[in-house]
């Protein structure tokens, strides 16, 4: 059963780092998801490519719940996801590591949680508002520092994203706003990935890659392509940044993830 996930964005499509590598479907309320499981230094971790192998599903049409209720019911307790990013921080450049422990949700027609009372799909048809002070889950952030600084990356141990519903990307005056909002960088992913997680008391933490500067920021057109070219000139990285943070993620967990419902019912 693996206590680990990934979840691959943009860019990040396989496993490279798994052995024995097999494939499975993971029947949800919310749908099937395809989960790859392999191996890595002795334990079991599940993979999902957040918008399929082919980069075939859009961000705002992301089966969001199906993919977290999926890990949920492998036994996943701790997740790991990479994010392709934009940056509105002139000290976050194209190919920095940014370690997220905040964000801010800007997206319109998403599915954001799996409480929905009577109408949810399962067994689990209580009100819930889980506490989203910090997002992020610390222990799996400590992981993933430590292990960007042993590697001598180039990261930044915080940093507030901005999630956009795209598909498209923002305007100079959406970026001007966000930078006065706080934003350092921006993407269209982390939301409702992240809430969903916290809801089924999953630890979960993303690290984000800078792809670009954000637009009006950029004096170049914004471009997936360019998305798409960083991240694979950044995969190698990636790859060894995602294994060394397995190395460092407690067996244990201390953080208040685990115990995310306590208190959100009002029992
Ligand atoms: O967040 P990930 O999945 O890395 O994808 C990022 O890359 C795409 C834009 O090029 C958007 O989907 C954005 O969210
Ligand atoms: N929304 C958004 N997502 C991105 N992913 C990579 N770059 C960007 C960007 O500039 N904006």
């Amino acid at each position: 059963m693996p206590r680990i996930a990934i979840i691959g964005g943009s860019g990040v499509y396989d496993p490279k780092l798994l052995e024995n590598v097999r494939e499975e479907f993971v029947s949800t309320p919310y749908g099937r998801v395809r989960v790859k499981l392999g191996e890595y230094d002795g334990e079991e971790i599940a993979f999902l490519a957040r918008h399929g192998e082919g980069h075939s599903v859009p961000p705002h049409k992301i089966n969001y719940r199906a993919n977290i209720w999926a890990l949920y019911e492998l036994g996943v307790e701790r997740i790991l996801s990479t994010s392709a990013v934009g940056s509105l921080n002139e000290l976050m450049k194209p190919g920095d590591f940014v370690i997220l422990d905040q964000l801010m949700d800007f997206t319109k027609t998403r599915h954001y949680t799996f409480y929905d009372g009577e109408d949810s799909p399962h067994d689990r048809k209580f009100v819930a508002h889980v506490d989203f002070t910090d997002p992020y889950c610390p222990e799996l952030r400590k992981a993933l520092i430590t292990a960007a600084k042993e590697l001598g990356f180039t990261y930044h141990p915080t940093g507030t994203y901005a999630c956009m519903e795209g598909p498209r990307f923002e305007t100079k005056a959406e970026i001007r706003a966000l930078k006065i909002l706080g934003a350092d960088v921006v993407g269209m992913t982390q939301c409702p990935e992240a809430v969903l997680a916290r809801e089924l008391e999953m630890c979960y933490a993303s690290v984000a890659i800078v792809t670009n500067f954000a637009a009006g920021i950029s004096r170049e057109k914004l471009t997936h392509t360019e998305v798409v070219e960083l991240m694979a000139r950044k995969s190698e990285e990636i790859k060894y940044l995602l294994m060394k943070s397995i190395k460092y993620i407690p067996k244990e967990r201390h953080c208040a993830c685990k115990d995310a419902l306590k208190g959100a019912t009002g029992d």
